[in-house]
């Protein structure tokens, strides 16, 4: 799959509300009620994540998620990252 450009990055972006372009990647970060909402989120973008063969990269702390999203294989972010993205907030929201 081929990376798509800053321009068009953007311009997708302005469909998802609270993710942003950062060091390459689709950027966002949640902030939960608590851990166990947190991993719960987790554990539920990790089985979708896992059935498409493209996994985020993320890191938890207590109640909060913080999540980029790139194509390794593409070296940047392909639309197989706004997929996952919008799966997330579908998942999240
Ligand atoms: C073979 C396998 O599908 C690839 O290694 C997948 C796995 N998950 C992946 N996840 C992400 N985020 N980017 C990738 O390029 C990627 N490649």
């Amino acid at each position: 799959m081929k990376a798509l450009s800053e321009k068009e990055i953007n311009e997708k972006l302005k469909n998802f509300e609270g993710w942003d372009y950062h060091d390459g990647a689709l950027h966002t970060v949640f902030e939960f009620e608590n851990f166990k909402e947190a991993f719960s989120a987790m554990t539920r973008i990790a089985f979708e994540a896992e059935r498409m063969e493209h996994h985020p990269e993320w890191s938890n702390v207590y109640n909060s998620l913080e999540i980029y999203l790139s194509t390794h294989d593409a070296d940047g972010v392909t639309e197989k990252d706004f997929e996952l993205a919008e799966i997330i907030d579908s998942l999240v929201g």
